[in-house]
């Protein structure tokens, strides 16, 4: 009896074997179900995407079910990081531009611009010290935006964000393009820190915590509202200092391990695929998709300033207020005013004199 399970056990499996694989077997990373016809066709374009966020940031956009076409920029090497990309079988089509002859196309119909160009910290530079040669870069890929693709969203990677966004804003002004709920500073990885810190410390599963994180994204600027963590843990006052410092330390932390490599490139690469597939979803319309983002805000007296926004079909619909904060929040929003007021105001200076 054993003996007749055993040779029929191989039966079955030498037929198994012998027949031809499946049609369904995957070789998608996401389910195929998942790439949902319906939705209109997005095209993305990505400024810098050579670069260290920007290649694993076109890896992720590629990906993204609700991309049809994805056209990727830098001054140097996209051909190369378009063809390696477009191999990837999912629907959007890629197409490497090259060099600022090449500028225009690269952007013409797109609905999102994410803009990772420019140079990165080494340890011991401020964001700050990226001004000199990153606001120039941002100034030029900024005019091309107003002239090819002027209704895009705009998400602002490069740093210093506090004087970029507002740069960019001055460009589009002078364009007679300007439209407030279209530009967006990406703060979404001092979002995604302050989630990975808080959960370690509280000991909490870290796929089910939410921290807003309000102000701008350098330093003292950068406010995680631990208070507002949901789920809430509890955690006592000198936990919620030192989460709040390794949080606006969070980028200086990578600067340092890399030791003169460069920044964080594949968390912000990360953080870039989360917002960019947020403002797709709401133009798309996409019901409450809500992340935080450095944005024009009438939210406290300065003109730009990082909070909870609501996603919609035609970029932020609505500016959420601060919520109630604690003393130690309280403090940290008195005390980030001042340097993220002058960060705003250099940059609206450096747009209209150069
Ligand atoms: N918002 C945030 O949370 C974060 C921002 N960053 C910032 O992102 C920027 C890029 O960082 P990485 O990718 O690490 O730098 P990277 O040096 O590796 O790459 C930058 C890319 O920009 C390209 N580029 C330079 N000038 C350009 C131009 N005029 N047009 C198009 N492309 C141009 C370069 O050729 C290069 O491929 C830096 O300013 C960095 O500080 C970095 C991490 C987080
Ligand atoms: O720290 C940097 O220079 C890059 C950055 O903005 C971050 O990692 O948050």
């Amino acid at each position: 009896m054993k003996i007749t399970m055993l040779k029929s056990a191989g039966a079955a499996l030498k037929k198994a074997t012998t027949a031809s694989p499946s049609p369904c077997v995957s070789t998608h990373l996401l389910s195929r179900a998942y790439y949902s016809t319906g939705y209109p066709e997005r095209k993305v374009a990505i400024l810098g995407a050579a670069g260290g966020i920007g290649q694993p940031l076109s890896l992720l956009m590629k990906l993204n079910p609700f991309v049809s076409s994805l056209s990727l920029y830098d001054i140097a090497n996209t051909p190369g990081v378009a063809a390696d990309v477009s191999h990837i079988n999912s629907p959007a089509q890629v197409t490497g531009y090259v060099g600022e002859e090449q500028l225009g196309k690269a952007l013409e119909g797109s609905d999102l611009v994410i803009i990772p160009a420019g140079v990165p910290r080494k340890p011991g530079m401020t964001r700050d010290d990226l001004f000199n040669i990153n606001a120039g870069i941002v100034k030029s890929l900024c005019v091309a935006i107003a002239k090819y693709c002027p209704n895009a969203l705009v998400n602002m990677i490069s740093n210093p964000v506090n004087s970029t966004v507002p740069i960019a804003a001055e460009v589009f002004k002078k364009a007679g393009t300007r439209d407030e709920r279209k530009l967006f500073g990406v703060t979404t990885l001092d979002v995604i820190r302050a989630k990975t810190f808080y959960a370690g410390k509280a000991k909490v599963p870290v796929a089910d915590i939410d921290v807003p994180v309000i102000g701008g994204h350098a330093g003292i600027t950068i406010l995680p509202l631990f208070s507002q963590a949901a789920p809430k843990a509890n955690l006592p006052d000198d936990d919620i200092m030192a989460l709040t410092k390794r949080t606006q330390d969070g980028g200086t932390e990578v600067v340092e391990a890399k030791a003169g490599k460069g920044s964080a490139t594949l968390s912000m690469a990360y953080a870039g695929a989360v917002f960019a597939d947020a403002c797709i979803k709401g133009l798309n319309g996409v019901p409450a998709i809500v992340e935080c983002s450095f944005v024009e805000s009438s939210v406290t007296e300065l003109p730009f300033f990082a909070s909870q926004v609501k996603l919609g079909k035609d970029g932020v619909e609505q500016v959420f207020g601060l919520g109630p904060l604690s003393e130690f929040e309280k403090q940290g929003l008195e005390n980030l005013k001042p340097e993220l007021k002058a960060s705003i105001q250099k940059g609206i200076k450096f747009a209209n004199q150069n």
